[in-house]
């Protein structure tokens, strides 16, 4: 059983989660930084959009997530408080949707939250059960003899005797969403969940430190050059959403405006605002996003100011992200949720590591790196189906000082490189995938397995699917040793797992 991370966030973000106010990405349990200079480097690439995401509970936990009355954190777009004081600023649906007490001042109206109000060590226990109560009949099912791990939360596992701190400031990947207010103000905040109504948010506890504030403060920066925000409703106007990335390990920021057109007044004043909000901002982009629908993503990116990616750091490892490419939103507990993954490949030196939706080849490089370290060098074959994604991968081989004899990435549809590579009969010694919600394909389980690798290891945001296909890898001659459930969003019902398989 991996540790937990004993590495901790510099300077604001660590030791003991901040003590401030309140994400996502998985299934449903029940089935500051310091300053710097800015970089002065300029690009101007162009990078295809994420996919849409099915919920708004995907838009800031997964990429390409969806925003519309969504809840916030684990939700959607989340936002900020309006932007200058005009009285009338949501004022018929405030009032109804403020909470008076909690944890979090607007906890109800935002709903992303849902799990603030039960202590942390309660939540770890509730997650606990709902994952035995999902893979315990499959493993009895299968007549397999496979560990239940304690869930992995932040700061302690489930069952853990004593307190346990409320996990805050955890989320390093921000969003809210847009709406027009009287006179050309713009509002930001969270939508309550199911309408287009803005939740003022000054600030939200389970993001980073700093983060609410320069989603806030680009709400500012367009009623000052009076760009109109978008009407989700009456589908007028310009500004759709911001999000922002920030690092953990480093001290820099990327902020992604998201406009309903790719015109827009004033564009480069705006960029040149939005650079100055924060001295971590090292890249802003432009997302279009002009389809109806809560996607927050549209097709089309490219960078207004800065460099192209920032970058940030998980176990050892410098990774480069660009706006639309996948990176997980909890570094803490990724760097747990990983330290698992690789744990459960035991990978032999001359290994070949096939890792599927690879995103920015986090997963694979972070093994990669840790076989080498230990002297047992591997080789990489990432497939991921973003192509912005995979030109992040190929960027951060290098960056981790990787050739392309080591670390190799794909850019296609996962079940069609498997079945290719299954019908060419490669030599692959270990498959690890952590698919999207949906969970991965019967043809892709299948050609895995006829690929007959020692191990697979299979990293889920979504349980209920990753039971259905294990259950499918069980009758194609693999059986679950070790299923291990980790907390990436703290208060939300959600939680992810690594599940460690051998060729029977
Ligand atoms: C949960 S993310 C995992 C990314 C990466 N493993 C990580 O930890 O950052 C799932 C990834 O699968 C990719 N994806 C979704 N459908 C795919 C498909 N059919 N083929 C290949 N990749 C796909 C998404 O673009 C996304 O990057």
């Amino acid at each position: 059983m991996a540790q937990q991370s004993s590495h901790r966030p510099r300077s604001v973000r660590g030791g003991k989660p901040a003590r401030r106010g309140k994400d996502h990405r998985g299934t449903s349990a029940s089935a500051g930084g310091g300053r710097r200079a800015k970089s002065s480097s300029a690009g101007s690439g162009r990078r295809s959009a994420g996919s849409p995401a099915s919920s708004a509970r995907q838009a800031v936990g997964r990429p390409g997530g969806a925003a519309s009355g969504a809840a916030h954190p684990a939700g959607a777009a989340s936002g900020a408080g309006r932007s200058d004081g005009a009285a009338s600023n949501a004022a018929p649906s405030r009032r109804k949707l403020k909470d008076s007490a909690g944890p979090c001042p607007i906890m109800r109206a935002c709903g992303g939250c849902a799990w603030l109000g039960i202590p942390y060590r309660k939540q770890l226990v509730r997650k606990q059960e709902a994952m035995e109560n999902l893979f315990r009949p499959l493993i009895e099912r299968m007549g397999w003899d496979a560990v239940i791990e304690a869930t992995c939360g932040m700061g302690s596992k489930a069952g853990d005797p004593g307190k346990t701190p409320a996990p805050r400031a955890f989320r390093y990947k921000a969003a809210t969403p847009f709406a027009p207010g009287p006179a050309g103000a713009v509002r930001s905040g969270f939508f309550a969940r199911g309408t287009h109504t803005i939740v003022p948010a000054p600030s939200c506890t389970v993001e980073a430190p700093g983060a609410r504030n320069i989603l806030n403060e680009v709400a500012r920066a367009a009623e000052r050059l009076g760009i109109p925000a978008y009407d989700e409703d009456a589908r007028q106007g310009v500004l759709r959403y911001a999000v922002l990335r920030m690092g953990w390990r480093t001290d820099e920021a990327m902020l992604t405006i998201v406009t309903a057109r790719r015109e827009v007044p004033h564009i480069e004043d705006l960029a040149h605002e939005l650079s100055s909000i924060d001295p971590r901002i090292v890249c802003v982009a432009q997302n279009i996003n002009g389809r109806e629908g809560n996607a927050i993503l549209g097709r089309e990116t490219r960078v207004l100011w800065g460099a192209p990616h920032m970058k940030d750091e998980l176990l050892g490892c410098t990774f480069a992200i660009s706006p639309t490419a996948f990176y997980q939103t909890n570094p803490q507990q990724t760097e747990i949720l990983y330290r698992l993954a690789i744990e459960g490949m035991a990978l032999e030196a001359g290994d070949v590591l096939l890792d599927a939706y690879c995103g920015s080849g986090t997963i694979g490089l972070c093994a990669a790196r840790d076989a080498a370290r230990a002297g047992k060098a591997i080789k990489l074959i990432g497939v991921e189906k973003n192509p912005a994604g995979i030109a992040d991968a190929r960027l951060n081989a290098e960056l981790n000082g990787l050739g392309p004899d080591e670390a190799s990435f794909i850019a296609t549809d996962a079940t069609e490189f498997l079945r290719d590579a299954a019908r060419s009969g490669t030599h692959v010694d270990v498959v690890a995938l952590d698919p999207p919600r949906a969970g991965s394909t019967p043809a892709f389980l299948t050609a895995a397995a006829e690929l007959g690798p020692r191990r697979i290891v299979y990293i889920s945001c979504n349980p209920a699917t990753q039971v259905r296909d294990l259950e499918i890898l069980g009758h194609q001659g693999y059986r679950l040793c070790r299923l291990t459930p980790v907390d990436m969003f703290p208060h939300t019902e959600h939680t992810e797992t690594v599940a460690v398989l051998e060729r029977s």
